[in-house]
């Protein structure tokens, strides 16, 4: 039997009985299973680590089951029926509506039915034991899980705990508004019907998703921001694109509109339509309220207070993800819990440096590159983060906003492009409306940010990460030829305009 095989057998999850008293020990634990954890986990135990992951409730976690994966499922529908609505010979053929209960069963298969046995499956694949239940730390490397059966299991980890407990929907602090049954993100992933009224307070990115899927699949949709616009950390016109074209498809949009109270009519016992109150008096009705006001770190009922930290906030990170309050560096917090990027492409980064991370130092390695942009650093945090809002336009952008960008002290130049303009959108969809922009370090001679905004752009944001992540020469990316006739097209133009020294835009 080979080490790694003895290692593997070591890993088998244990019989109950041996959990009894005695402390299990191993030398990685990871507190939550969402898609962050999994990842740090698969690292640790690729590392030859002995890995435990406890979770309390689907292994997966929000994206798989109330977030990412039947969002996602719930637009893609709305969105390539709005992209064949574009395409002459295709849109005459198009005159239905969605076919509601199709797309809300092509979700249910995207959240796998709300039953995680594939994931479970895969941990065991991976030689990861698994512990479900609520697991809280107990000290210094040690966690307690309580079991749904009643009973409790203590861990210690040799090496390190990873907490990747995640992030959960923040309601405002409105009077009642636990007793009005409102929506956060779960509801709106998870409804097996639809709403007639869905009033949508928040401007960000649950937002406009949400409100784009349920305009779609018939609800009146009204979106209730108390800010200016929509999309509020994407350069302006993302934003502004996004909410023509909600306003258009018939999504009652009230921008510096702020919501005062929140009741239902019936009697008390959360029945009965629900009614807002907004600020200067007057009333929305609605049957469902979603709120889609942001997110607070799942770090109340972890046992910080055990080590000396307190308990509901953030955990700060350095940029291997160990948090950096605690000393002897055995706890690591991994994903959106230390609110570096709450995205499960970037937490997943961030578990494949803190899993490098954890097994270097455990095996007593010298961290060879744990420098900026070196196998242990998660520097991209900082400079290249990509994401996408799959509206209708998509909007989607990576590294800094020019306000960004300026604010930091750099010298910046800043170059638009009408996406209109390009053959190759044109083609993908008649009338295309979309905007692109550059942002340029103009010492450094490369790209701080770009952000795109389209219908089908999203696969588009790819080729500006490498450009930021790179730090790719504007000289080089010149000979970067994007084939005709693509919207990837856009690149040329933008460079293009960039070396014939056009105006920056107004805004
Ligand atoms: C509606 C919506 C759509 C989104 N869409 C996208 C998208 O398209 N793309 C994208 O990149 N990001 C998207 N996100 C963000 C993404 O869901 C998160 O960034 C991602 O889920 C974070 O992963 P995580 O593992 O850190 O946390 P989570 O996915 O929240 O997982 C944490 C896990 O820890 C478990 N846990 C918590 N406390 C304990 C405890 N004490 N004991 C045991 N287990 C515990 C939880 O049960 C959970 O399973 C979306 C978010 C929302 C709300
Ligand atoms: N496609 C994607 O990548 C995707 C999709 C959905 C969510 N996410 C992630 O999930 C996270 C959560 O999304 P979100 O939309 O809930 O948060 P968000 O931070 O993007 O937006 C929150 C919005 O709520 C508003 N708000 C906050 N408190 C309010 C209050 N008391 N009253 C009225 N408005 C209030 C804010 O002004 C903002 O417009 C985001 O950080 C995002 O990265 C990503």
């Amino acid at each position: 039997m080979s080490a790694s095989d003895e290692q593997r057998r070591d890993r088998e999850p244990r019989p109950d009985e041996a959990a009894a008293d005695r402390p299990e020990e191993y030398d990685v634990i990871v507190l939550g299973a969402g898609p962050v954890g999994e990842n740090v986990a698969d690292r640790t135990s690729a590392a030859g680590l002995a890995t435990v992951i406890v979770e309390s409730e689907l292994v997966g976690g929000e994206c798989s089951y109330w977030a990412c994966m039947p969002s996602k499922a719930l637009l893609r529908p709305v969105t390539a029926r709005a992209d064949a609505r574009r395409v002459p010979g295709v849109r005459e053929r198009l005159t239905a509506p969605l076919e509601v209960s199709a797309v809300l069963a092509h979700r249910d298969a995207y959240a796998s039915h709300w039953h995680d046995d594939g994931q479970v499956d895969w941990l065991k694949s991976a030689g990861i034991d698994l512990v479900r239940g609520r697991g809280r730390l107990d000290g210094p490397r040690r966690v307690t899980v309580d079991l749904p059966d009643g009973g409790r299991r203590q861990l210690t980890a040799r090496h390190a705990v990873a907490v990747c407990t995640g992030s959960r929907a923040a309601l405002p602090p409105l009077p009642g508004v636990d007793r009005v049954r409102p929506w956060t993100s779960r509801e709106a992933t998870s409804s097996r019907t639809v709403p007639r009224r869905l009033a949508v307070v928040g401007g960000g990115v649950v937002a406009v998703e949400m409100a784009t899927v349920y305009r779609a699949l018939g609800a009146a949709v009204t979106v209730l921001v108390r800010g200016s616009g929509l999309l509020d950390r994407m350069e302006p016109f993302a934003g502004e694109l996004v909410a023509r074209s909600l306003t258009e498809a018939g999504v009652d949009l009230r921008t510096g509109t702020s919501v005062t109270g929140v009741r239902r009519t019936g009697d008390g016992d959360g029945s009965g339509p629900v009614v807002l109150t907004l600020d200067g008096g007057d009333e929305l009705e609605a049957d469902e309220v979603l709120f889609a006001t942001g997110r607070a770190p799942r770090t109340e009922d972890i046992g910080l207070e055990t080590i000396g930290l307190s308990p509901g906030r953030w955990l700060e990170v350095d940029d291997s993800c160990r948090v950096t309050q605690v000393p002897d560096g055995w706890l690591y917090a991994v994903g959106d819990v230390n609110h570096r990027a709450l995205l499960t492409h970037q937490g997943k980064y961030q578990a494949r440096i803190a899993g490098a991370a954890i097994g270097a130092r455990a095996h007593g390695t010298p961290p060879p590159d744990a420098g900026p942009w070196g196998a242990l650093s998660a520097t991209a945090d900082h400079a290249a983060v990509p994401q996408v809002v799959f509206t209708d336009p998509e909007a989607a952008s990576v590294g800094l906003t020019a306000a960004r960008a300026r604010e930091s002290g750099r010298r910046v130049r800043v170059v638009d492009q009408d996406m209109g303009q390009v053959a190759g959108a044109g083609l993908y969809a008649e009338g295309y409306r979309g905007r692109a922009r550059i942002v340029v370090d103009e010492d450094r001679g490369h790209l701080l940010g770009a952000t795109f905004v389209g219908p089908g752009i999203g696969e588009l944001l790819h080729s500006a990460t490498v450009a930021v992540a790179g730090e790719v020469p504007l000289d080089r990316l010149w000979h970067a030829v994007p084939a005709y006739p693509t919207i990837s097209e856009v690149w040329l133009r933008l460079l293009e305009k960039y070396r014939d020294g056009a105006a920056e835009p107004a805004e």
